[in-house]
């Protein structure tokens, strides 16, 4: 009988066939998702046999949910996500500029998702455009919740935005005057709290504990956002400090502390964004888990994806860990261009999954998933994504490729 994953005292239950809703997506969601649903019910076969399976149950959403119900978002949805607590989506588009907002954003603001967790790690033998990609393995914490990413924006010539113009004029006037064309600027608000902050690093300082990592590193440009960005910094400090009782090195603001599970020192530092772009270039094994606002962490998580092979093999999950919910998503689009052409790379979205069965603590099928992924990769059986970088590779559509990860699992 299927069953709902529940969560007691912070531990999932998780049955032996839960119900788990799924998106497909739009754009090349619905091949890519065909390819992964197999290989995810290949996994949980050979490791289980019969005595699980996961009941999938397709909830709509994006253009599909638009066509079928007149609805982006449907309310029935957002229930299921809330109800059955662990959920895997496809990519769904965002239009720039006008039209509606990113749905992929509302799932994780509605449901509260505050950690978009995305492990960057190199699998060998994946082209890659750096010499040592071997030497890439961080983890990013992004925050999920907050700042300019959120979309809190008024757009020029409206009232509303007339309004908040008027209200920064009257109330603060020197502010006001450093908008340097008021006539025509559209205004974004961005919001860091502290709350937002700690309970963010405090997940990702939990992660480094729990997976024996060696640093956290909180990304911010708090020289020049001091209130937002350099207060997330400021905050993600005393977070450490309070719930880890880490303490300064030389004068800090650098502190440390030492591991619970192992007795190892973790260290707990910062560097302002630009510089860790360049960082992630010239000086990757340098960092571990990165605890990033959200728009930092967007851009970092596709610039440390093409280190290490590209987009097409870049997973993560949108978790609340106070509450259980979570929905595993790829770091990449919708790739438009390659719709319905059964082409492109679904390891991202398989690789989400392989995320969602260790959430759940089914980690034999996880284990199995990433065995399939080397083993087809180190067979040079590959989408174009890797082919294109690799000699004597063959060149795999993204079903195939999908059914060579399922082949590898034995
Ligand atoms: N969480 C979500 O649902 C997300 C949704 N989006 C939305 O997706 C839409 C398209 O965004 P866009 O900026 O084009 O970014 P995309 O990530 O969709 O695509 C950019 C490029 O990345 C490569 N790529 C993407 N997916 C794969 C894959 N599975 N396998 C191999 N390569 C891949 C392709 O590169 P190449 O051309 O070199 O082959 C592609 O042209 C937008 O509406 C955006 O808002 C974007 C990010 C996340
Ligand atoms: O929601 C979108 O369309 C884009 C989101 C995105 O790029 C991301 O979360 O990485
Ligand atoms: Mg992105």
């Amino acid at each position: 009988m299927s069953e709902k994953i529940t969560i007691e005292n912070g531990n999932l239950i998780v049955p032996d066939k839960p119900v788990i809703p799924f998106i497909e997506g739009d754009g090349t969601g619905p091949d890519i998702w065909n390819a992964s649903v197999r290989v995810f019910d290949a996994a949980v076969e050979k490791a289980y046999g019969s005595s699980r399976k996961i009941e999938w149950m397709e909830v709509l959403a994006g253009e599909k949910s638009f066509n079928q119900t007149g609805d982006w978002l449907p309310q029935a949805t957002l229930d299921a996500f809330q109800e059955y607590l662990v959920g895997i989506k496809g990519p769904l588009t965002t239009p720039v500029g006008g039209g509606i907002r990113s749905l992929n954003v509302a799932l994780r603001q509605i449901l509260d998702l505050y950690v978009c967790l995305r492990p960057v790690r190199w699998f060998e033998g994946v082209p890659s455009p750096v010499k040592r990609p071997d030497l890439t393995d961080m983890v990013i914490f992004r925050e999920n919740a907050e700042d300019i990413y959120a979309g809190i924006e008024f757009e020029n010539g409206t009232p509303e935005c007339i309004k908040l113009k008027d209200l920064l004029k009257e109330n603060f006037p020197a502010m006001f005057k450093k908008i340097r064309f008021p006539e025509t600027a559209g205004l974004g608000i961005k919001p860091v709290s502290k709350e937002g902050t700690h309970r963010l690093v405090k997940a990702a300082i939990q992660y480094a504990i729990d997976n024996e990592r060696d640093s956290v590193t909180l990304v911010h440009k708090g020289n020049i956002m001091k209130f937002t960005e350099g207060a997330f910094r400021d905050w993600g400090y005393q977070c450490a400090k309070e719930e880890f009782g880490a303490t300064e090195l030389d004068g800090g603001p650098w502190c440390s502390f030492k591991s619970p599970k192992t007795g190892k020192e973790i260290i707990i530092k910062d560097v302002i964004a630009d510089a860790m772009l360049q960082q992630i270039l010239t000086r990757p094994a340098e960092y571990d888990v990165l605890a990033t606002l959200n728009l930092n962490g967007d851009y970092i998580s596709d610039a440390l994806a093409a280190c290490v092979g590209g987009i097409g093999i870049a997973p993560g999950g949108n978790i609340n860990y106070d509450t259980g919910h979570a929905i595993f998503e790829a770091t990449h689009g919708t790739a438009p261009k390659y719709a319905g052409k059964d082409q492109v790379n679904p390891g991202s979205v398989i690789l989400s999954g392989e995320m969602m069965f260790r959430y759940m603590g089914w980690t034999e099928a996880a284990d199995l998933i990433i065995k399939g992924v080397n083993g087809a990769i180190s067979n040079k059986t590959v989408t174009y994504d890797f082919e294109r970088l690799m000699d004597g590779a063959k060149l795999l559509k993204c079903s195939e490729f999908g059914d060579a990860i399922v082949a590898n699992m034995d």
